[in-house]
């Protein structure tokens, strides 16, 4: 009897994929990780046989992926952020291609820094931001706060995998770090942007398992930059301290008004992504 070859595995499920309307990719990606393959070695392996037990592991999260969308992130517990690979929970939003440009857009404006950098990271997650600019970075000191208990877990955990030294505290958007008395020279966060109203647009991948917490914000999805704008009133600044946010697409124009009537004089900027949408903005000259 010939034993089935991964290459009719991969063939089988993306056209499985395909017909429930769902992304044909994940099925390399699934495969891979039950098999423990690298992306590397997977060329190689396509044409080596595969055992009828990780089959049905692999059919199964197939399934399972086409029928209630549950990410494969969820299913492999796994994202790679800026060459490294991060765990993710469901209490953690799944970290995205886009907030890769932010953290790059961030080493851009600290290029001609010698010397060492505050960085606070509202908002963290999965830790991705900070843990990303505390190992980019040289001497950085880097602190990340998040309302979620859960996230600062994962977020600690995937801090220690990477060696990363960064200080996770536990409230309110700046409220763990409102009393430092050193400014920062980044404060950067990814907050939760979508106003509720758009939930229903949402595909189930992200809707039914993304946390709301890092999902949603009142306001049409302006709260937590309102909040957080009031917030960095109160710290110390310096004239180059940057603000950053990753914004919706459609967010620029209000976010950028919003910082200026809170500081007038500031310096802002609407930035796109790689897809040329507004993603970003980054402020400074706040006092
Ligand atoms: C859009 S996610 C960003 C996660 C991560 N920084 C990233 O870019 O992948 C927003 C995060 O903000 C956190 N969050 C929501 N409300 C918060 C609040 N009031 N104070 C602190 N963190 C909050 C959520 O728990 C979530 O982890």
């Amino acid at each position: 009897m010939t034993q089935t070859k991964i290459h009719e595995v991969l063939h089988r499920a993306s056209l499985f994929l395909e017909k429930a309307n769902r992304e044909p990719k994940v099925a390399e990606i699934l495969i891979r990780h039950h098999l423990g393959l690298s992306r590397q070695e997977w060329l190689l392996a396509l044409r080596d046989p595969i055992s009828e037990e990780k089959q049905i592991q692999i059919e199964a999260d197939i399934k399972k992926h086409a029928e209630t969308g549950i990410p494969v992130q969820h299913l492999t517990e796994s994202e790679e952020f800026y060459g490294r690979i991060f765990q993710v929970n469901k209490h953690v939003l799944i970290p995205r291609p886009e907030t890769e440009e932010l953290v790059l857009a961030i080493k851009d404006y600290l290029a001609a820094q010698t010397g060492p950098v505050r960085v606070v990271d509202i908002g963290t997650g999965s830790g991705v931001i900070a843990i990303t600019l505390a190992l980019e970075l040289n001497h950085a000191e880097v602190f990340a706060t998040d309302i979620s208990a859960e996230a600062l877990q994962i977020a600690k955990q995937n801090a220690d995998q990477w060696e990363a030294d960064v200080s996770f505290l536990e409230g309110d958007f700046l409220s763990p770090v409102i009393h430092e008395t050193t400014p920062f020279d980044v404060i950067v966060s990814n907050p939760p942007y979508i106003a509720k109203s758009e939930a229903a647009a949402l595909s189930d991948t992200v809707r039914d398992f993304d946390p709301e917490l890092a999902l949603f914000a009142e306001e049409d999805g302006l709260a937590a930059y309102h909040m957080i704008i009031e917030q960095v009133k109160q710290l110390p600044l310096k004239k180059d301290t940057l603000l950053a946010f990753e914004i919706g697409h459609t967010q620029g124009e209000s976010v950028k008004k919003r910082i200026q009537q809170v500081f007038p004089g500031s310096h802002v900027e609407i930035k796109q992504d790689i897809n040329g949408k507004d993603r970003m903005v980054f402020a400074s000259h706040l006092n």
